[in-house]
């Protein structure tokens, strides 16, 4: 256990492993546990299910363009609201069952992220997202503060712009940029598939580790909710991270197992390194 003894870990809890009550149990176990064996742990979440079944609720239709929603000023009041009052609020109470020490906070809590607003490419062509930004700035003072007072913070990810506009960040970029801010040994990003796959969704191999210039170079290759969080794990490793990992969340305790697992599981983003594949237990069912 030593050798973790203060390590910072930024876990990004995604929308689509979150939709189970044993999971999500096992989830907030396995945080707790980090914090009580000396781990810095911080907790990034998604929900973006859970934003699209509120917009359904409301009748308000939104797309998805290159893995980020197509965000108007409507939707996005769904998406504050889905985030910090519904899922970040659900996370910071399974938390506190074991042992009270997680507290909610969003992008916009003490300047924590600055958003600039962005667009996306597909196909070539420049595709206006609206209220969806980037993060431009982090000040993570609010959240050394926490950690340093033995607290495990949880974030959600909206972020004003300079002008106090709030907008709709993807939860991997956000995870990303604070895990850069605070210096972390680690992202870990929890989704609902094994891993990277070589060729989605053709092949069997799950990628078990790749370099990040071999991931550069994959990037155009990659679709939907992949896009943003494989750049986020680029950019996370190419801004000091020592490694960005995408795990299994539908796997129980799949956060304890990545770390306490020797070879790990999911795909491991490392700075320099050859790719390696594995067969996925797709192939062997
Ligand atoms: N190369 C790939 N390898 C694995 N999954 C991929 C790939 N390309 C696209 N995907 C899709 O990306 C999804 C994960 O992104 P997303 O749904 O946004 O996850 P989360 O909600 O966990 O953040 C997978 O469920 C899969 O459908
Ligand atoms: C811009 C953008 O797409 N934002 C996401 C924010 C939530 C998110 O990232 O949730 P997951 O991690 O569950 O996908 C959205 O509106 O769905």
């Amino acid at each position: 256990m030593k050798r973790y003894h203060g390590k910072t870990v930024v876990v990004k809890y995604g929308g689509n492993a979150m939709t189970d009550d044993e999971l999500k149990q096992a989830f907030a176990e396995d945080i707790v546990f980090l914090r009580y064996a000396g781990f810095r742990p911080v907790v990034v979440h998604g929900g973006g299910p859970q934003i699209s079944s509120m917009l359904d609720r409301l009748g308000i239709e939104s797309e998805f363009r290159g893995g980020l929603r197509v965000t108007t000023p409507e939707a996005m009041d769904v998406v504050r609201m889905v985030l910090v009052g519904q899922v970040g609020r659900e996370l910071v109470g399974l938390l506190n069952q074991h042992g009270a020490m997680a507290v909610g906070l969003s992008g916009e809590d003490a300047g924590l992220f600055t958003a600039e607003r962005t667009n996306t490419m597909v196909d070539g062509e420049e595709v206006d997202l609206g209220l969806v930004g980037e993060v431009a700035e982090v000040r993570p003072e609010a959240v050394l503060d926490l950690i340093d007072a033995g607290r495990i913070p949880v974030v959600s990810s909206v972020a004003p712009d300079t002008d106090g506009v709030v907008h709709n960040v993807n939860a991997d970029t956000a995870a990303a940029a604070l895990a850069v801010a605070l210096g972390a040994d680690k992202l870990m990003v929890l989704t609902d598939v094994e891993g990277l796959f070589a060729d989605w969704p053709d092949s069997d191999d799950v990628i078990a580790k790749i370099g990040v210039d071999a991931l550069s170079n994959l990037m155009p290759t990659l679709a939907s909710g992949m896009v943003p969080k494989m750049g986020a794990c680029l950019a996370a490793v190419r801004g000091g991270v020592s490694g960005a990992t995408v795990v299994d969340g539908r796997e129980l305790h799949a956060v304890l197992l990545e770390i306490f697992t020797d070879d790990g599981v999911g795909t491991q983003v490392l700075p320099e390194i050859e790719t390696k594949v594995r067969a996925s237990i797709r192939s062997q069912s």
